[in-house]
């Protein structure tokens, strides 16, 4: 199975020339014959303007729409990073996943918003987890922040995540921390990790790309560097199992002791 990460520099609040941006880059990731493309957080404004409320997406009809028609027209899995998303008056920040035949078959809301951004006073957190299926097998999303929360992203490993997406605008000067939770996460969890990240600027934020593609092990497969690019590796499922069965953290753990 072969994974693409757009690591893309989003026009800051230009939301038209960022669904252009987003196509070009789907067209280009399936010309490279990825399997699943993957987009950054909040693609369609950047993280994040000062109206990003009134440039946001109603109840995701636009994002679903061009997602969908992207996956049949270039023939490609789509985890469709996040968007700024209206939904009863409310905004969040929303992720939407379509197979090749335009099916949406997964869908998020980001649940620990980003509070020394704010982004808690402008965005409404979600409650649940996104588990899905392309290709029969199962994975897991979550959005930016949510990375720090290893116990979030441990739930998506019982649930039978065998491969994370991790769409973010990850700032300067914490490209440290990007790259250590990201691979944190990959091990503790023995799944495959793909962290795509923004790069350029926005408002305040220099993002710092770094996007990588991570095994089971922590090994990283493919990285990119601080510019616009497309990252791409082909991962091997069938090796988890046997990193499962030689360190089996699953049957070790104590979850009768993990509570206060
Ligand atoms: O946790 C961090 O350092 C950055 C998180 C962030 O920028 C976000 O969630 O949008």
């Amino acid at each position: 199975m072969k994974i693409a990460a757009v690591q893309a520099a989003i026009r800051y609040g230009d939301v038209d020339a960022n669904y252009h941006i987003a196509d070009q880059a789907i067209e280009a990731a399936a010309a490279a014959e990825a399997d699943i493309v993957v987009l950054s957080e909040l693609w369609n404004t950047s993280f994040y303007p000062l109206n990003v409320y009134d440039l946001a997406d109603e109840e995701g009809k636009r994002t679903k729409a061009f997602l969908s028609d992207a996956a049949k027209r270039y023939h490609v899995h789509i985890v469709g990073g996040s968007v700024a998303n209206k939904k009863q008056g409310k905004l969040y920040n929303s992720t939407f996943v379509v197979d090749k035949t335009g099916e949406v078959v997964g869908e998020y809301d980001k649940v620990h918003l980003f509070t020394p951004g704010k982004e808690d006073m402008v965005f409404t957190a979600g409650n649940h987890l996104n588990i899905f299926e392309l290709d029969g097998v199962k994975m897991a999303s979550i959005i930016c922040y949510d990375v720090r929360f290893g116990e979030w992203v441990r739930m998506a490993a019982l649930a039978g995540a065998q491969i994370l997406f991790v769409p973010a605008a990850w700032p300067n000067p914490r490209l440290g921390h990007w790259q250590i939770l990201n691979q944190a996460r990959a091990i503790e969890n023995q799944m495959f990790v793909v962290a795509v990240n923004s790069c350029g600027q926005a408002g305040e934020y220099q993002f710092c790309g770094g996007s990588m593609i991570i095994d089971p092990w922590g090994k990283v497969l493919s990285q990119a560097d601080g510019r616009e690019q497309i990252i791409t590796s082909d991962v091997d499922l069938s090796v988890i199992k046997g990193i499962r069965s030689s360190i089996n953290v699953f049957r070790d753990r104590r979850p009768e002791l993990y509570h206060l």
